[in-house]
């Protein structure tokens, strides 16, 4: 293994890692690890991410490097749970070139801002945006369905004169329900809730939400054209592809009925399925045929993702050095059980603080467990090289940063999310490597800001996680057979452990963060 990672030595790559020894800091480990979380959810701020995607130059505005002026011929629409604060921006910078909007939004989430004193989340109150707020619990209802309809009606009506800038986060699947007549929206829902209850991942669910709508994938662009179509996208799915989020609307993408009909037999619903999405599939490219114009409209729509979890994480690392680490970005895009990927971070962990040249069965294993993770090998060996060289060049800590969306496999009926179960296990793998109590800490959380269906974001943990619940008489194990992570947390040390900023008002999947202490720790 050190070939192997010796290999990696002589590679440009460093340059993902600033060589400054970093700083020291006086902070304890938790409260450094809460500060690069917000970090983290800062970057990502749905004002943020829009100012810094349009840049206005007198009468035009430049996004990803083209310039499209205004002639007060910009229309907006959007969708999804960050859009409410990404249009409020928008239409601070276009003013009154923008001649009309309409976004829906999560049910009651006005309110929401107004009460955590988000007001510069808020449309003004002449705003030419209208709002419309649906998708209670994030499932698609009759006022998402009624603000489908007036976005369809809107751009339906735009001419070549016409720029229509598309504000498109996570949730918008929800908050765009269109099905292709005659499927009805309750049937359109059946289907999408029983993929979902039987375990589809997002990639299957919205290859079939988009075989079953009028505006997604690519549907709403059709109905723009001729008009020019910006689309900014906040990233909510791994990879950030632009055909997936909120099933993509403004992506011109095919139906391949092989690929539909062996999703819904994967999840034995073939025989399940009403008749109208039956009769739906069986034509399966005919989605508009309600065109003003049958031409292609690609070339007329620009597709830009303005926030992610990587621009999260590379935020989180800046916040890291000036806190005294040295940061180490692994992936933005793991997945997987969150055993196996408590396991990873374990490994990491020991790996990191071995005082002798890691054992190779160390990197051999971490390398094994990528491909389950969703972390490159290239990654995982960049990774490590940088944890060998702290350790033994004297670096000091380091903070490595990596984000996704592993998920839980649910075997009870306890209230939980993927980040606290995630950061209980990793607390037991660290108890398993034998680190005294100032060892590694790890945090895991949600950068919208909720774990499921919890008011916390997620945990911060260590090795002392299992003496301490011991100590409290809270039995560690029976909490997790019985996905209990969020009662475990709140009982244990009145709650200390718990990570909870609040409604956050962006959404970039989770953010995974692993701190090694600069001491010189003797493992097992
Ligand atoms: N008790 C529990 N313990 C662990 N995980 C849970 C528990 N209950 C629900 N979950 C997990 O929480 C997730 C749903 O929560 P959440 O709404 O945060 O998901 P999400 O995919 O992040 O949604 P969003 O679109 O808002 O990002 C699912 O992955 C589900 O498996
Ligand atoms: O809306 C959706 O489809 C999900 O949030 C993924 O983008």
């Amino acid at each position: 293994m050190a070939r192997v990672l010796s290999l990696f030595r002589s590679q440009p790559f460093l340059h993902l890692v600033a060589r400054r020894k970093p700083t020291f800091c006086k902070m304890s480990m938790d409260t450094r690890a809460r500060e690069v979380f917000a970090a983290a959810v800062e970057a990502v701020q749905p004002d943020t991410v829009v100012r810094q995607s349009i840049k206005r130059k007198e009468d035009s505005v430049v996004i990803d490097g083209r310039t499209f002026t205004l002639k007060h011929n910009l229309h907006l629409v959007g969708f999804g749970k960050a859009v409410l604060g990404m249009a409020a921006e928008a239409e601070r910078i276009v003013g009154d070139h923008l001649v009309k909007g309409v976004i829906s939004v999560p049910h009651g989430i006005q309110q929401t801002l107004q009460q955590h004193g988000k007001d510069h989340l808020l449309l003004k109150e002449n705003s030419r945006i209208k709002v419309i707020e649906g998708a209670k619990h994030n499932l698609p209802d009759a006022d998402a369905q009624k603000a489908a309809e007036m976005i369809k009606h809107l751009t339906s009506e735009l001419t070549e004169k016409d720029l229509l800038l598309v504000l498109i986060s996570g949730g918008g699947s929800a908050l765009l329900p269109a099905p292709i007549p005659p499927i009805t929206l309750q049937e359109k829902l059946h289907v999408t809730r029983r993929l979902a209850g039987a375990g589809a991942t997002i990639q299957e669910l919205n290859t079939i939400r988009r075989a079953l709508s009028l505006l997604k994938g690519g549907g709403l662009a059709h109905h723009a054209h001729p008009a020019q179509v910006v689309a900014l996208i906040l990233s909510d799915v791994i990879g950030d592809p632009l055909d997936l989020i909120a099933s993509g609307p403004t992506v011109m993408s095919r139906v391949w009925p092989e690929e539909v009909l062996s999703i819904l037999e994967r999840y034995k619903l073939l025989n399940l399925l009403p008749t109208s999405v039956k009769e739906v599939l069986d034509k399966p490219n005919c989605r508009w045929k309600e065109n003003k114009d049958e031409s292609d409209p690609s070339g007329h729509v620009l597709n830009a993702v303005i926030g992610s979890n990587g621009v999260a994480l590379k935020r989180a690392g800046l916040r890291a050095r000036e806190l005294g680490f040295l940061p180490v970005v692994l992936s933005p895009s793991v997945c997987g059980d969150v055993r196996s990927v408590s396991r990873l971070y374990g490994m990491l962990a020991r790996f990191a603080c071995s005082r002798e040249e890691p054992p190779p069965d160390i990197a051999t294993e971490v390398l094994k467990l990528g491909p389950e993770v969703g972390v490159e090998s290239w990654d995982l060996c960049r990774t490590m090289q940088v944890l060998e060289e702290g350790r033994t060049e004297g670096w000091g800590a380091t903070c490595l940063l990596a984000g996704g969306e592993p998920t839980v496999e649910l075997t009870g009926k306890g209230r939980g999310g993927r980040n606290q179960e995630l950061a209980m296990r990793v607390g037991l793998e660290l108890r398993s490597l034998g680190l005294p109590p100032k060892g590694p800490v790890f945090l895991s959380g949600g950068t919208d800001g909720q774990d499921g269906p919890t008011e916390a974001a997620g945990a911060i943990t260590d090795g002392g996680l299992y003496d301490e619940a011991k100590g409290q008489g809270l039995d560690i194990d029976n909490f997790l057979i019985n996905n209990d992570s969020y009662t475990f947390f709140s009982r244990l040390s009145g709650g200390q452990r718990l990570l909870v900023p609040g409604l956050t008002c962006t959404n970039v999947m989770d953010v995974h963060m692993l701190l090694i202490p600069a001491i010189p720790i003797n493992i097992r």
